[in-house]
C-alpha cells in the first residue's frame, strides 16, 4: 500500500496515569478533508497534538511521508490552536509576517502572502490592529489567515470556526478547503454538522477512541461544491 501524507499508529497518551488517547491509528492521504468530531473531553486537541509532534506518544508513533514526525512536521504542518497562538502585541499582519520570515519567507514576499490570507478572511481592514484589540472571532480568523499564509501541506485545524457567525465560517472553511485544492490535507475539529459535512470524511472520538468506520454510516459524505 502507499504510503499516506500522514501514517498515526496505535497512539496512546497518558495524563497522570489518565489515558486520553487510546490506541489511534489513522491516514491521512494529500488533498483530503477529514472531520474529526466527538464530545468535549474526547481527545480531539490532544489527538492534534500527537499528529503535529507537539507532544510524545506513551506508545505508537506518527510518520509524515513515512519519517517521524518532527523537525519536518514543524516546516510541513499548520496547526490552528485552539487557543491561537499569536503574540497579542503585534498587529494581525505581523504575526503572520513574523512567522514566515522565520519559516525563511523574505521581508516583501511574507508581506504579500500575509495580506493575501488576511483578504482571504476578510481581514484586510484589521491587518494592521495588535491581536488585543481584536474580537475573539477576528482572532481566530487571524490563526486561520498564519495557517493558510504558511502553504503547509498538512493543516491541523482545532475548531476554526467555532468563534465565527455563519457568513465568516464559510470564509475560514473556503479558505481551508482552497488549501486541499493544491494537495495539502485538511484535519479539522469541529462540533459542527455543516463543517463535517464539508468533509470527505469524519471520524469519531469517544473516550479517546476512534469508533469504529463501520458504525459511522454519514462517514463518508460528498463535499458539496463550492
Ligand atoms: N495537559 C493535560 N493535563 C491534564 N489533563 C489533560 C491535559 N491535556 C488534556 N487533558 C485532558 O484530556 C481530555 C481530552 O482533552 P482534549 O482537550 O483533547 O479534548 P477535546 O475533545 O479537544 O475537547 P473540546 O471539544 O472541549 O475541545 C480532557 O479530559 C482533558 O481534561
Amino acid at each position: 500500500m502507499n504510503e499516506p501524507l500522514l501514517r498515526a499508529e496505535d497512539l496512546t497518551y497518558a495524563v497522570d496515569g489518565r489515558t486520553i488517547i487510546d490506541g489511534v491509528s489513522l491516514r491521512i492521504e494529500a488533498s483530503e478533508r477529514v472531520a474529526v468530531m466527538g464530545p468535549s473531553g474526547s481527545g480531539k486537541s490532544t489527538l492534534f497534538t500527537l499528529l503535529a509532534g507537539l507532544a510524545t506518544p506513551a506508545a505508537g508513533r506518527v510518520l509524515l511521508r513515512g519519517e517521524p514526525v518532527g523537525e519536518s512536521g514543524r516546516q510541513e504542518i499548520s496547526y490552528v490552536f485552539q487557543g491561537y497562538g499569536l503574540v497579542s502585541l503585534l498587529t494581525a499582519a505581523e504575526n503572520i509576517e513574523v512567522a514566515l520570515r522565520a519559516a525563511g519567507r523574505a521581508p516583501e514576499h511574507a508581506r504579500r502572502l500575509a495580506a493575501d490570507a488576511l483578504d482571504m478572511v476578510g481581514l484586510t481592514p484589521f491587518a494592521d490592529h495588535l491581536i488585543e484589540e481584536l474580537s475573539g472571532g477576528q482572532q481566530q480568523r487571524t490563526a486561520v489567515a498564519l495557517a493558510l499564509a504558511r502553504r503547509p501541506g498538512l493543516l491541523l485545524a482545532d475548531e476554526p470556526t467555532a468563534e465565527q457567525d455563519s457568513g465568516n465560517r464559510d470564509l475560514v472553511l473556503k479558505g481551508l478547503l482552497a488549501e486541499t485544492e493544491r494537495g495539502a490535507a485538511l484535519v479539522i475539529a469541529t462540533h459542527d454538522p455543516d463543517v463535517a459535512a464539508r468533509c470527505d470524511r469524519t471520524l469519531t472520538l469517544r473516550a479517546g477512541r476512534l469508533a469504529p468506520p463501520e458504525t459511522l454510516p454519514e462517514t463518508r459524505t460528498e463535499a458539496p461544491a463550492d
